[in-house]
């Protein structure tokens, strides 16, 4: 099928790259010229796990294109994806200039039947507006009798396992009132659903729906477990223990119920964010996820508190290392990173660090800029190198090469031994044995503040 991604973010440049692994001739479009000649010297913008062997497979295939031009983009595909961002406006609610002006650029430009689907994550009711854009802008051009869908497909992906979690969907969910649309988007999943039969079609609104409300529900299980922590350090019991015994319910189950240093990222702050916004203006208080975001803004200065605790809260003349700075692992993202408040805070109260991130420096250095201007936070370009004559360790985001580190050379590199463990990388009982003071969360009463 002919493809086109309007986008080439995280979601577009992946729902390209993989749609065009199954054989669909796919065109990327941005506006960003930058990133389509980055893409067009055959590498990419952003770190994903496998994502670079995909679109130079693809590339050399003749299967997959990147372009500015869009009379070219919108030219080529019967099903346009658009897949640009929705940033939070200043009230918290979803930017839909973006969308908008995608559908907009799709309307001044199409002379046959396409379907333009909604992959961006966008408030209820957005497909009627991309539905009355893209009206518009053909009755200006005396087009109005021109058949176009226009079809809600949210995207589920993870950064970080963006590949992998796109070519193997848990669901797919397809909002659709068209049934020529259905029957299109339907084919183009096939070879995504094959072993299984999870691609969802309802309704436009419900799918719109579906999307927020699954990110409100794993934002609030996140939630729900940091605060369990802060209580099990006070009661003394050890939430890592108590994850792993409600885990294996199966109403429960295991995935994401680690308590940390809070949830970051593009998605998850603004989403809830714009959920609470959506139904305050329906007269419809989100109490829980009220109290979710509050909870997270908290949660995000634990480990300051934590230092604070141990050593004063004048923090000046001490040093500090940070290990990991991305929202997450595996991702050079460092949209809304619990880093960026902990770095800031530690820096305000009079500490000096130096922090290591396997990729997300390049970006860290262009958010910390005016920081590493000060000269009072460093980048170091390895882990072990970070660690040098600093009070303490802040593990901030769990990266693989963090889970197992050399733990001789973190007491001897280290002034003192003291470890505060944001992502409960490392057993309590071990750190005792080693000698290592080790600050977790919700490990229990030695975590107490
Ligand atoms: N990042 C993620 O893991 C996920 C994001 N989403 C949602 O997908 C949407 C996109 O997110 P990301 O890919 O992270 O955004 P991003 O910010 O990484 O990429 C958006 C891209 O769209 C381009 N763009 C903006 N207007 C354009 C236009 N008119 N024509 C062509 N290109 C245009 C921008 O230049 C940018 O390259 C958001 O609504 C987000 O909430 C959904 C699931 C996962
Ligand atoms: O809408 C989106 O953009 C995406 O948002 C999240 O994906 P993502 O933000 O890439 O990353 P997650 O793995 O969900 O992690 C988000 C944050 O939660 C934190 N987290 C996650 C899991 C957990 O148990 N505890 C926890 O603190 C992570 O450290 C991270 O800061 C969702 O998991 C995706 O399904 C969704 O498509």
């Amino acid at each position: 099928m002919k493809v086109t991604a309007i986008g080439t973010g995280y979601v577009g440049l992946v729902t390209g790259a993989c749609l065009a692994e199954m054989g669909n001739h796919v065109v990327c479009l941005d506006v960003n010229a930058e990133k389509i000649r980055i893409l067009n010297d055959g590498e990419i913008p952003i770190h994903e796990p496998g994502l670079l062997e995909v679109v130079r497979r693809n590339v050399a295939a003749g299967r997959l294109q990147f372009t500015t031009d869009v009379d070219l983009a919108v030219k080529h595909g019967t099903i346009l994806f658009i897949g640009v961002g929705t940033p939070p406006d200043e009230d918290g609610s979803a930017d839909l200039q973006y969308v908008l002006a995608a559908a907009r650029s799709i309307g001044q430009r199409m002379t046959d039947y396409k379907v333009i689907v909604d992959k961006s994550t966008v408030p209820v009711g957005t497909a009627d507006k991309v539905r009355a854009a893209v009206g518009e802008e053909l009755a200006k051009r005396g087009l109005s009798e021109m058949a176009y869908a226009v079809v809600s497909n949210p995207e589920f992906l993870k950064e970080g396992a963006a590949v992998e979690d796109f070519m193997k969907p848990d669901r797919i969910i397809v909002g659709s009132e068209d049934e020529q649309a259905t029957l299109l988007m339907r084919a183009l999943y096939a070879p995504f659903t094959r072993n299984h039969d999870r691609l969802v079609v309802m309704d436009l609104r419900s799918a719109e729906f579906t999307k927020y409300a699954a990110n409100a529900m794993l934002a609030t299980r996140i939630s729900f477990m940091n605060e369990m922590a802060l209580l099990a350090e006070k009661v003394g019991a050890d939430i890592e223990l108590v994850r792993r015994g409600i885990g294996s319910d199966p109403r429960i189950g295991y995935s994401f119920l680690y308590a940390g240093a809070g949830y970051g990222g593009s998605c998850f702050p603004k989403d809830v964010k714009a959920l609470i916004q959506a139904a305050q203006g329906e007269g419809i208080p989100l109490r829980v996820l009220t109290a979710v975001e509050e909870a997270n803004e908290r949660q995000k200065m634990l480990l300051v508190d934590k230092v604070t605790a141990r050593f004063g809260a004048d923090l000046s003349g001490r040093h500090f290392a940070v290990w990991g700075l991305a929202f997450k692992p595996n991702t050079d993202d460092m949209r809304e990173a619990p880093a960026l408040v902990i770095v800031q805070a530690l820096l305000k109260r009079g500490a000096t660090l130096t922090a290591y991130d396997p990729v997300a420096m390049p970006e860290a250095r262009r958010l910390l800029a005016k920081e590493l201007a000060s000269e009072r936070l460093r980048f170091s370009e390895r882990a072990d190198q970070a660690l040098e004559g600093a009070d303490a360790l802040l593990l901030v985001t769990e990266w693989k090469e963090f889970k197992s580190p050399d733990f001789d050379q973190i007491k001897s590199s280290l002034k003192q031994p003291v470890v505060f463990d944001g992502r409960n990388q490392y057993e309590p009982a071990l750190m005792k044995a080693l000698g290592i003071e080790h600050w977790g969360i919700g490990r229990g009463r030695n975590d107490c503040l």
